[in-house]
């Protein structure tokens, strides 16, 4: 496993992403070092699911590259995710619904073992149900869940579900973990336990976090990409990002936009900002 101090785990390098006559992204750059939570939030319409997209593989840059500890990823397709090391939740879960939670779990397993990165599970078979299980049932011991390992994902309450996604993600012990709005649909409470969750994660992998709930963003992330009209227009600390006044017009701009009447600061409350819907 990469260390500290050895460079990004991740880099997006001079990203561009065109739709017909859409700038969706321009020049977006942006490092994930390791074991960082990093976050990329912007105003509605900056780009933040077009560069997700792009880093999971769905949307290929028109211009730029992708760089996984130092080296290239041309051409980067979602199937190839797991053989570099990188496991996303999207925020429709996808979960299988005929299939028990914990079949969920091993599918995510299963899957990465298969493409050989799964660093807890190298040299497994994969016919070693036993171990898969077991590895399975750990991680959703650890997000509190695993007295769901039998019931099917459609009985759930969504927050359960959302966890379930999470384990199917973690179980490959991934380097670096892509999560897209986590956040949405989960109540304040349920927000602060994902928090915890997250800083929790950094021990295991690097964490891309696209997130409307600033909240979340500001409490969790080492350090922020400020995207808008698909450009980067600021990147550091939360702190730093709290106060740069590029992101302040950004969001005020945004804010004043759809909501005429908000007079909340757009960085420091959650209901300033948009609610992703899940699918
Ligand atoms: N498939 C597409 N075809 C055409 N234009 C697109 C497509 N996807 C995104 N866009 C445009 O690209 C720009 C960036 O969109 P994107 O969805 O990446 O922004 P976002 O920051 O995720 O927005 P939101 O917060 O509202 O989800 C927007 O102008 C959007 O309309």
């Amino acid at each position: 496993m990469q260390m500290p101090g050895e460079g990004p785990l991740f880099a997006v390098e001079g990203v561009s992403v065109r739709f017909g006559g859409v700038r969706a992204l321009e020049d977006v750059s942006l490092e994930v070092a390791p074991h960082e939570v990093h976050g990329v939030i912007g105003p509605n319409g900056a780009g933040k699911t077009t560069l997700f997209n792009v880093v999971c593989g769905f949307v290929s840059p028109g211009e730029g590259e992708l760089r996984l500890r130092g080296k290239t990823i041309d051409a980067l397709r979602p199937h190839q995710l797991a053989g570099h090391g990188i496991a996303r939740t999207l925020q429709g879960l996808g979960l299988f619904e005929k299939m028990t939670v914990l079949d969920n779990v091993m599918v995510g397993a299963d899957r990465l073992a298969r493409a050989g990165f799964v660093r807890g599970l190298l040299g497994l078979g994969h016919r070693d149900d036993a171990r898969l299980a077991a590895k399975a049932r750990e991680v959703l011991g650890e997000l509190g869940i695993e007295s769901y390992a039998a019931r099917y994902p459609g009985s759930l309450p969504y927050p359960i579900r959302k966890k379930v996604a999470l384990a199917r993600a973690l179980v490959a012990e991934p380097e670096l973990l892509l999560l897209d709005e986590p956040a949405s649909g989960l109540s304040a409470e349920e927000m602060s336990e994902l928090g915890e969750i997250i800083a929790g994660l950094t021990e295991r992998t690097a964490v891309m976090l696209v997130e409307h709930h600033m909240d979340l963003v500001m409490s969790v992330c080492h350090r922020i990409t400020v995207l808008d009209f698909g450009r980067v227009i600021a990147a550091g600390t939360p702190d730093e990002i709290r106060n740069d006044p590029a992101v302040l017009a950004a969001y005020l701009g945004d804010q004043v936009e759809h909501d005429d009447n908000a007079e909340v600061h757009p960085l420091v409350s959650t209901n300033a900002t948009a609610d992703g819907e899940d699918a």
